[in-house]
């Protein structure tokens, strides 16, 4: 049975087969996911979104998705709050979303993983700033020497 079947026939969760719905591999709600952790599952053999401060995981939904597995994908492992809020998603779209959660979103948790390649850039414009008139100096000094002045 489909998730979106299962929500359809008014399955309360008790009947679900527990708290989680038919998913018994997810016990832990109450996990918290840092960023990390959430930034690594973002391909299709694991997608996460971070919607509204939850943790979802859409690794089987994502090709019972209506819109498509694409949006999905191109959201996994980021937080997805806007793009799903933009979309007006219905209430029965937000009625499936208890069945994917696995955890609450550590807001304090920072990125810890090697820096950008927008960091790597301001930090590489930085030292040339040394780099570049410290060159200069020894030129014009170099220059002097040989020249004898
Ligand atoms: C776990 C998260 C999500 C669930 C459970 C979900 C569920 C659904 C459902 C049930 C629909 C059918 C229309 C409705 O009932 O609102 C839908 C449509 C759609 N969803 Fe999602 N969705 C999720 C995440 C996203 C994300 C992150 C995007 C990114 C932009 C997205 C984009 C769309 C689009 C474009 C449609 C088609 C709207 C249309 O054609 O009218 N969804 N989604």
């Amino acid at each position: 049975m489909s998730v979106r079947s299962r929500v359809r026939s008014n399955a309360k969760p008790a009947d679900l087969g527990g708290p989680v719905g038919n998913f018994p591999e997810i016990k832990d709600m109450s996990k918290i996911i840092t960023i990390d952790e959430l930034k690594t599952n973002n391909s299709k053999s694991s997608i996460w979104l971070l919607i509204d401060g939850k943790v979802y995981d859409c690794t089987k939904f994502i090709d019972e998705h209506p819109g498509g597995d694409e949006v999905i994908l191109a959201e996994s492992g980021k937080d997805a709050t806007e793009a799903f809020e933009d979309v007006g998603h219905s209430d029965e779209a937000r009625a499936l979303l208890p069945e994917m959660l696995i955890g609450t979103f550590d807001k304090n948790s920072k990125l810890s993983t090697a820096p950008t390649s927008a960091q790597k850039a301001i930090e590489h414009g930085s030292n040339m700033m040394y780099f570049i008139p410290l060159s200069l100096m020894g030129a014009y000094f170099a220059w002097r020497y040989y020249s004898g002045a």
